[in-house]
């Protein structure tokens, strides 16, 4: 693969140019260019914060300014050796919980020794906006900094900057595809906790957007639990229609597009689970009543919340996504 290059149309009124960026062979140290989303121009520039060799491929850290976010954002990249190899490989997002960055699942997961295997891309975000200046936003450990909740927030002062949903689903894809050797259509999302509820209602808010879809002990009704009702009146405001937009459950039992499998994993001595911070059995009755959600629901008897419950069970997800986003259409 060569260079090549993209000549965007102008939008809001701000003069669009052709932006150029080396594919597959060098991957970007370092890439310039303009992406639009939707209403907003977002001037796209990758900056490599760190590479390490691991399992053959790279585990990389990038930063670039997000429109959408209106801040720096950072994200880890794992490069297996197919891609380094310039290799189209699929792609698969992680997406964390509360108080996480986008190093708790790189440094605690052990994930990239899966990833490499079977040769996937792993993109994993950070969980809110970051260096913004928003009153009370380092105030508590579930709200604000480092829990973005994956939505659109409605209220001000968040609704400028605290756009998780927008950032994942759109600009995150586009960065992605337009920098990494992905295969067209062959992308997954996963998560953890707030984020396994994030990678649900991506992904069910999205229909065809992801080919594979897990949780690790999502928030799977969070219209139901403290964390998700103290975010949600934060970020949304007081009226509960606007609140089951953003709820996997709620979701699940109205989804009728096309047929959508969540593979759901759940640690039986998780302390959130037994303080009704999760919920997972709410999600799953709703999907009782769909014919267009299948379920795969697997307890871990013994396991925490922790990253050592992740570590133990990234790999048969892992092999999960793999085997639906390799299989031959
Ligand atoms: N700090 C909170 C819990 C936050 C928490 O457990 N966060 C999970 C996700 S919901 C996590 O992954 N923490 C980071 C880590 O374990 O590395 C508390 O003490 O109640």
């Amino acid at each position: 693969m060569g260079r090549y290059s993209v000549r965007l149309p102008s939008v809001s009124g701000r003069s669009s140019f052709a932006y150029s960026i080396t594919a597959f062979s060098n991957l970007p140290k370092r890439v310039n260019g303009v992406l639009s989303f939707g209403h907003i121009m977002t001037e796209m520039t990758l900056e490599l914060v760190s590479t390490a060799k691991c399992y053959e491929g790279e585990q990389r850290v990038y930063r670039h300014h997000s429109g959408t976010l209106d801040c720096d954002m950072t994200f880890g990249v794992f490069l297996p050796p197919a891609a380094l190899e310039d290799k189209p490989c699929p792609v698969l997002f992680f997406l964390s919980g509360l108080t996480c960055s986008h190093e708790n699942f790189i440094q605690k997961s052990g994930f990239q020794a899966h990833a490499a295997r079977h040769n996937l891309i792993v993109v994993n975000p950070d969980t809110s906006p970051r260096g913004v200046e928003i009153a009370g936003q380092d105030d508590a450990y579930d709200f604000g900094s480092g829990a973005g909740f994956y939505v659109d927030a409605k209220l001000e002062p968040w609704s400028k900057h605290y756009k998780m949903y927008s950032y994942v689903t759109q600009e995150l894809v586009d960065v992605v595809n337009a920098n990494l050797p992905v295969v067209p259509g062959k992308r997954g999302i996963f998560g953890h906790s707030m984020g396994g509820h994030g990678a649900l209602i991506c992904a069910l808010k999205n229909p065809g957007l992801y080919q594979s879809v897990s949780a690790f002990a999502p928030i799977a009704n969070p219209t139901q639990c403290p964390w998700g009702q103290k975010a949600f009146a934060g970020y949304l405001g007081p009226n509960p229609d606007d609140w089951a937009l953003w709820d996997a459950t709620h979701l699940v039992s109205q989804y009728e597009s096309t047929p959508q499998e969540l593979f759901i994993d759940q640690g039986a001595a998780d302390n959130f689970l037994a303080g009704k911070q999760l919920l997972p059995e709410n999600l799953l009755a709703a999907a009782d009543g769909n014919d267009h959600i299948q379920t795969i629901f697997k307890k871990r008897e013994g396991y925490d919340h922790s990253y050592f419950y992740i570590a133990t069970f990234v790999g048969e997800h892992i092999a999960y996504h793999a085997a639906l986003l390799t299989a031959v259409a």
